[in-house]
């Protein structure tokens, strides 16, 4: 049985772990297929560890292109180990972030350049990638302010401390796959409140599910 693969994507403080939380629950309402959350990086015992490597703050010396491999690394192991036995088993799998993330922070906010993170990605995935991306959109400076004011009570990576200009770069990039992918990225304002960008994340996947949206 084929499944569905969805991913969500956005900078740093767009709400992707808040949105998910309280939009998946309407989700198992309205569809008939088992959904299976996961998360990049991570989603997988090896995937975590790699995340626990690459996220933490110690490691400033990280090479730009060292962290791309890194990322490619853990997206192969989540995919074997966890991606696509959901979907052969018939699953709705949505995940919080896939290759467009390598593509905006490493391509973009690293400038190792879109095309270069790409290619080094479809040696990870075999060219295997979502059939719909909600792109939650988010001023660079708000989302570094959202995530600022909660530094306290969720962690306050590597990635997180890099410079506005960095997160400027990200979401730059983002907007670009957005243009040049219309039918697969759907983007949505982040900037509203909660409640509202989780409606309407539900009426995008609603509008792209069709029949399989009850
Ligand atoms: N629509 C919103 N309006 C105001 N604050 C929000 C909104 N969505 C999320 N937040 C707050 O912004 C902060 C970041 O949210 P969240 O952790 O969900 O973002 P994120 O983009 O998933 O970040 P990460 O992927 O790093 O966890 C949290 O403190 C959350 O409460
Ligand atoms: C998959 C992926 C992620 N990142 C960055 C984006 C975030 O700053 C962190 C962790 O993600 P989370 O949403 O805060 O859990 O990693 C990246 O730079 N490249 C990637 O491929």
């Amino acid at each position: 049985m084929a499944g569905r693969f969805i991913t969500f994507e956005g900078p740093d403080g767009a709400g992707k772990t808040s949105v998910l939380s309280a939009l998946i629950p309407i989700v198992e309402k309205h569809v008939a297929m088992p959904v299976t959350l996961t998360r990049e990086p991570g989603g997988a015992d090896i995937s975590e560890k790699i995340r626990t490597l690459i996220l933490d703050p110690a490691n400033v010396a990280m090479d730009p292109r060292t962290e791309a491999l890194l990322y490619a690394a853990s997206r192969r192991q989540h995919l074997i180990e966890v991606i696509d036995p959901a979907l052969a088993a018939g699953a709705l799998v949505i995940c919080d972030r896939f290759v467009d993330s390598s593509v905006a922070y490493q391509g973009g906010g690293r400038q190792i350049g879109e095309e270069a993170v790409l290619a080094m990605n479809h040696f990870a995935t075999g060219g295997q990638g979502p059939e719909l991306t909600v792109y939650l959109d988010i001023d660079s400076a708000a989302g570094l302010a959202r995530i600022q004011a909660h530094q306290a009570s969720r962690q306050y990576d590597r990635l997180d401390r890099e410079s506005l200009a960095f997160h400027q770069r990200v979401r730059a990039a983002y907007l670009k796959l957005a243009k040049a992918e219309p039918a697969r990225i759907k983007t949505v304002d982040a900037s509203q409140p909660l409640e509202q960008v989780v409606a309407a994340c539900a009426k995008v996947l609603a509008a792209h599910l069709g029949d399989s949206w009850q």
